[in-house]
């Protein structure tokens, strides 16, 4: 029996703005998102009804209930049509790198394959979640409205990567909620071109993530998650998303590697290259 295997990439926001807020309580962002080599992976074949086991070493942080985003991904495209899906579960939960979001999009593709449908309009994946739309093409792309609108970003530097979460999660509406100022500067438009890797990190460092000192009030532990991260002499770091999982760029000679293994065993660290 066929199965289809679909990756689903963690999400990076190197840049998250907040620029206003909806009448609806939502936020309108502008954000450089990118995409790594770390992730979850979905895989589905034919089956009489739909189903979800899980696997992997994150599996144990989720249950297969139907909220979770692989059976509503896969009830948005074709009701309760039956498939039997795995998700193996590498990324922490609830961790800014948009696993759940990633999953949903991984799922989009790999049942539209698996069922011969096509997938659905852009209209119909935000209600998934404000993250799965960027998340069905895992390129670098700049992120805007509540996450609904997207432009592609060509010419990024080719650079690794390290993912560093401290062991805690963080719940996105409450650090939105502990953000006090909702009308921040967006970034440049049109964004600049980058020489290379220096001169896109020299770029970063005039950038923000808004939701960064509201995430650091809500767990403060992030402050030593960074401060180990710099210590590594990585390029730049960063808080992806709402929290609590940080990033580190690196050129691509090696050094995200030891940078990784260099950080507190208790803390779940991943490395890798920007898609
Ligand atoms: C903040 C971001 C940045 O990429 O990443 P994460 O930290 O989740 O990875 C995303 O916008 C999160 O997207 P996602 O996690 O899919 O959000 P949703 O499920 O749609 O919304 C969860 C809650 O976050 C808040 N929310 C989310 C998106 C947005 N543009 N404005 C908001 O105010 C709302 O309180 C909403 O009820
Ligand atoms: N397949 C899934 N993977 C991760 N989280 C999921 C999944 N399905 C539902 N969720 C729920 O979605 C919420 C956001 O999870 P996730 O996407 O990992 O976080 P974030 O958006 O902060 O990166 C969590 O509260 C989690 O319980």
């Amino acid at each position: 029996m066929t199965t289809v295997e679909v990756f689903a990439p963690a999400k990076i926001n190197l840049t998250l703005h907040v620029t206003d807020q909806r009448a609806d309580g939502y936020h309108l962002l502008d954000s450089l998102v990118v995409f790594a080599d770390i992730g979850d992976t979905i895989l589905a074949k034919a089956s009489e009804t739909l189903s979800l086991a899980l696997d992997g070493p994150q599996g144990d942080q989720l249950t297969a209930e139907p909220d979770n985003l692989v059976l509503r991904a896969a009830r948005l495209l074709a009701g309760n049509r039956g498939a039997a899906l795995t998700l193996v579960k590498r990324l922490p939960v609830a961790s800014g790198i948009g696993g759940g979001s990633a999953d949903a999009a991984a799922t989009l593709h790999a049942l539209s394959q698996l069922w011969g449908l096509a997938i659905p309009e852009s209209d119909a994946i935000v209600t998934l979640g404000a993250d799965v739309p960027v998340c069905m093409e895992s390129v670098p792309q700049r992120m805007t409205g509540i996450g609904d609108t997207l432009a592609p970003v060509p010419g990024l530097p080719r650079m690794d990567i390290v993912l560093v979460n401290p062991g805690v999660s963080v719940s996105t509406p409450s650090v939105f909620q502990n953000l006090s100022n909702k009308r921040n500067a967006p970034m440049p438009d049109p964004l600049p071109h980058w020489r290379g890797p220096v001169d896109f990190v020299d770029w970063l460092q005039t950038q923000r993530n808004d939701l960064l000192a509201p995430a650091i009030t809500l767990q403060p532990v992030m402050q030593d998650t960074l401060q180990a991260l710099r210590q590594t002499g990585a390029m730049h770091v960063g808080m992806s998303g709402s929290g609590a999982t940080c990033f580190a760029l690196f050129p691509k000679d090696g050094s995200a590697q030891l940078a990784a293994q260099s950080m507190p065993a208790p803390w779940w660290r991943a490395h890798g290259q920007i898609l």
